[in-house]
């Protein structure tokens, strides 16, 4: 049957793509509204056969904020760069802008109950995220609406202050939230001022505090709790506590120095929501939405390279492989699977993300953008010969960490120019991993780290035997080692993973 893309709400075809935002680049993914050519759709590729249930799909019930910067304007742009559906049910509109909250006009509660219906009685929502929930009223349609259809999950961001300090709701409405909303809930993610309303006014001031106020949340009723810490003074970095109702969790970033923080809690509300509807567990969504995909060149340090073969020949499948090697310490991990089927690939890069997130390690696919961009892993790497880094980045978009594999200064400066994040440079030494492979000696790893800008991973030939001499070359920008057969050729991928990170360490 021939496949031809049309729009979900009309049947009409969708336009190519614009070249605008880097998440809208993907071309069978999203594409524009013929109508509208300003809205992202989703496209099915089978007209026959719309059928939305497989589509991760997130319920947006939130606020309108005519600024753009949060609300159900924040939570359909970050649904839309995490490639996940998302439809809306408006509570109520305010004028606002980055100033401040100018006007606010609460949405009368029956015609928040008939968005509800509209939208749950006909799509297949996976994950409700909720932002302003202006009146107490409407906290209980939401909470009868939610009885009668139920979902995979339901992410409570407790707006009651806006950023700029504005009180956006009333606190009747918070006797809703402690006696319905919280005890149905599977995630609550307030900022330190909302968990201190949560609480009836305790004052947060330290991390020990935040853990406290996690803990004290969780017995309201939601299953996971996310104590936000950046409005926590004196401190470097911004911390969320993280509680599952077992274990804490310190996520630690790099503060940013910005006044221009509107919307951000909406924002990583509706990122958990997305991750979770895609099938993330709860710990790996939160990680993966508190985590700035900035690149950390530290990440090279140990760079576990697999091999199928390898694999074969051990009797193991790619998720052990990678298990053991992230197990004893491996950095950062590239599936490199040469001769494997489309299918399995992606299945089994599927399962080695969870795998690698669970340990805060990166996951990059070799060659393979279009498996990268399948699984959403955390960037590709990429050869002389393979996609140009510079088509890569338009296809992957600004965050996802991209590198190529250069021999000369010249290849390492075009790669920089390309928007690389790093290099891989090698042979060093002489490998029968990969077939008619140059071996540039250490020598020609110097001369391309004093020439290039971007961090730089050796590769080739290296193992316990020699790493020590790689790291000790003390060569600007050299960050760490890249591995296969070391590694992945041996009887125990973890302790000889363990020797190695003791040895570059
Ligand atoms: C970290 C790292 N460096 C170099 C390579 C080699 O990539 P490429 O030249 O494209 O060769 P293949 O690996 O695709 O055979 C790499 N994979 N990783
Ligand atoms: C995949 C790859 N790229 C290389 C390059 O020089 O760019 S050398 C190589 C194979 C590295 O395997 P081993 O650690 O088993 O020698
Ligand atoms: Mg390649």
């Amino acid at each position: 049957m021939a496949t031809q893309l049309l729009c979900m709400c009309c049947g009409a075809q969708p336009q190519p793509q614009p070249q605008a935002a880097p998440f809208m680049r993907f071309p069978f993914w999203n594409s524009v509204h013929p109508k509208n050519p300003t809205s992202v759709v989703r496209v099915q590729a089978e007209a026959a056969d719309m059928n939305m249930n497989s589509i991760p799909h997130v319920l947006s019930v939130a606020g309108s904020d005519s600024g753009g910067g949060a609300g159900i304007q924040a939570d359909l742009k970050t649904c839309a760069a995490r490639r996940v559906y998302c439809s809306t049910v408006i509570t109520a509109v305010t004028a606002q802008n980055t100033a401040g909250v100018q006007g606010l006009n609460i949405l009368p509660e029956d015609f928040v109950a008939d968005q509800l219906h509209s939208v749950l009685s006909d799509m297949h929502v996976h994950v409700v995220k909720t932002g302003m929930l202006p009146s107490l009223n409407i906290v209980k349609v939401l909470c009868q609406t939610l009885r009668k259809f139920p979902i995979k999950a339901l992410v409570v961001d407790p707006v009651m202050i806006s950023t700029s300090g504005d009180v956006l709701v009333g606190p009747s409405v918070l006797a809703g939230f402690l006696e319905e909303l919280l005890p149905m809930t599977d995630i609550v993610t307030p900022n330190i001022k909302e968990a201190s309303v949560l609480l009836g006014g305790v004052p947060l001031k330290s991390v020990s505090d935040m853990r406290t106020a996690a803990k004290l949340i969780h017995d309201l009723g939601p299953r996971n709790v996310l104590v936000k810490g950046g409005d926590l003074p004196n401190s470097l970095d911004a911390i969320d506590v993280f509680f599952d109702g077992e274990e804490f969790y310190e996520l630690c970033s790099p503060r940013v120095n910005t006044r221009n923080s509107h919307g951000t809690g909406c924002t990583l509300a509706s990122c958990i929501a997305a991750e979770l509807a895609k099938g993330s567990s709860m710990l790996s969504a939160v990680k993966s939405s508190c985590r700035l995909n900035r690149f950390n060149p530290n990440d090279l340090l140990l760079y576990a390279v697999t091999d199928s073969a390898m694999n074969r020949k051990w009797g193991r499948s790619i998720a052990e492989a990678v298990k053991a090697a992230v197990e004893g310490g491996a950095t950062i991990v590239q599936l490199r699977e040469k001769d494997a089927e489309t299918r399995d690939f992606l299945e089994a890069a599927k399962v080695c993300l969870e795998i690698c997130h669970s340990y805060g390690v990166p996951l990059l696919i070799n060659d393979r953008i279009d498996v990268a961009l399948a699984c959403d892993a955390d960037g590709v790497h990429v050869g002389q010969s393979d996609m140009p880094a510079r088509l890569a980045r338009t296809l992957l978009g600004p965050e996802k960490i991209i590198g190529v594999s250069c021999k000369t200064p010249e290849q390492a400066h075009q790669a920089w120019i390309d928007g690389a994040d790093y290099i891989g440079c090698g042979g060093v030494y002489p490998t029968n991993t990969k077939a008619n492979n140059r071996t540039i000696g250490l020598e020609g790893l110097k001369e391309v780290c004093l020439a290039s800008t971007l961090p730089v991973v050796a590769i080739g030939g290296i193992g316990l035997s020699n790493a020590r001499e790689v790291m000790k070359l003390g060569a600007p920008n050299l960050n760490g080692v890249a591995v296969v057969s070391a590694l992945f050729d041996r009887e125990c991928i973890l302790t000889e993973t363990r020797n190695l990170h003791a040895l570059v360490s």
